[in-house]
């Protein structure tokens, strides 16, 4: 019998994704997206990408896209622009700067503890795209993937969206890692310990706590959460945590949803309207903190720090405080670095035991 092995040249070479390489592991810390520039033209091409995810905006195509390119993307990029100028940086976008220092923070946490996990920061809209960094890390024979949204509530329009991303890159790969997502992290210890330290040091450096609390969150319609979206109830229990951490009754504090976009009913109560009412009934100095948002950005420093500041002041309040989002924050990197290694447990030899003391 001839036995002969399959010529030299028949082998294919192994595709790098598929050479044994022990710890493969790799986090992908995902974030909202941001426009490249202050600029009408940016903001066109931004909204135009943000605003066509059916995950954000659930009205039918066939009804929503002539209205987003016949209406809205003539006129909203012009005002948006204007509004992320008065924000922006030398550095670049608030989002796009405090997404790429969260991800530089927690890979050198990583490899303080010995571990080679690189972590790449992706947007959902934008650049470093999502599909972008999955290819990256695919290519360089990264066999695990832990995707991580900066998004501490689940919610359909940011969550599953950036899922959405990578099972899209998924479906087109003809090989790739094993992936595990992080739906929320709304109640995690890590996460509320991390807020109420944020508050607390505010209060140290003003010396006392303000009269009322507003804990802000992203809105979304009220139809999603009737459509069985879990967001408001995981916000209302964020901010009752923190309540409880905070020691604080409920008469002196306010859940509220900013960012409200189009006619439909959101959620409710909305953040300026009830500042303006706070103010009017004759509460003097408010703080406000939005613990949705993993980064500060437009919605926080210019929605929030700028114009609800305004709103306040206008209707009669005399001192109105903005506490700062986690950013790159000691516990909040302790908490993303928590959130690692409780996902990837069984990925990274020892971290099975950790989780298990
Ligand atoms: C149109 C519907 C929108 C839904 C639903 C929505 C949900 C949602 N968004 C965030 C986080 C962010 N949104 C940001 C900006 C922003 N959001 C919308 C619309 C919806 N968001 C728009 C049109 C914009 C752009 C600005 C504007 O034109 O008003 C941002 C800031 C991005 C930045 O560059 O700084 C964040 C972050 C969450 C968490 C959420 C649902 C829970
Ligand atoms: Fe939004
Ligand atoms: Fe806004």
């Amino acid at each position: 019998m001839n036995a002969s092995p399959l010529p030299h040249q028949a082998l294919a070479p192994l595709h790098p994704a598929a050479q044994p390489a022990p710890r493969s592991v790799a986090i992908v810390l995902c974030n909202l997206g941001t426009p490249d520039a202050p600029t009408p033209k940016a903001l066109r091409r931004y909204l135009a990408q943000f605003l066509s995810d059916r995950r954000v905006v659930e009205i039918p195509p066939l009804f929503w896209l002539p209205i987003l390119h016949g209406i809205i993307l003539r006129v909203r990029p012009r005002k948006a622009a204007a509004k992320y100028a008065s924000v922006w940086s030398e550095a670049g976008s608030p989002l796009a700067v405090w997404t790429q220092r969260q991800a530089e923070l927690l890979g050198q946490r990583l490899q303080q503890a010995g571990l080679d996990i690189p972590v790449l920061p992706a947007m959902r809209y934008g650049q470093p795209a999502i599909e972008r960094q999955l290819q990256a890390l695919h290519a360089q024979g990264r066999q695990r993937v832990l995707l991580l949204p900066l998004y501490p509530q689940y919610c359909a329009a940011t969550t599953a969206s950036v899922f959405d991303a990578a099972t899209l890159w998924l479906q087109r790969a003809r090989s790739f890692p094993e992936l595990r997502l992080v739906n929320d992290y709304h109640d995690h210890p890590g996460y509320i310990g991390a807020l109420a330290d944020s508050v607390r040091q505010h209060w140290q450096q003003q010396g006392k706590a303000a009269e009322h609390l507003v804990i802000s969150f992203h809105g979304i319609p009220a139809r999603n959460v009737q459509l069985g979206d879990p967001y408001a109830d995981q916000c209302q229990r964020t901010a009752q945590l923190l309540a409880q951490a905070l020691q604080l009754p409920p008469e002196r504090l306010s859940v509220t949803f900013q960012s409200r976009f189009g006619p439909a009913q959101w959620l409710q109560p909305y953040t300026e309207p009830t500042l303006q009412a706070l103010a009017k009934a004759g509460t003097r100095s408010v703080e406000v903190i939005c613990p949705g948002f993993a980064s500060d950005c437009l919605e926080t420093l210019e929605e929030i720090s700028m114009e609800a500041r305004e709103a306040f002041l206008e209707a009669g309040g005399q001192e109105f405080a903005y506490i700062p989002c986690l950013n790159d924050r000691t516990s909040h990197i302790d908490l993303l670095e928590q959130l690692v290694q409780q996902h990837v447990a069984g990925w990274v030899d020892g971290w099975v035991d950790m989780q298990q003391k």
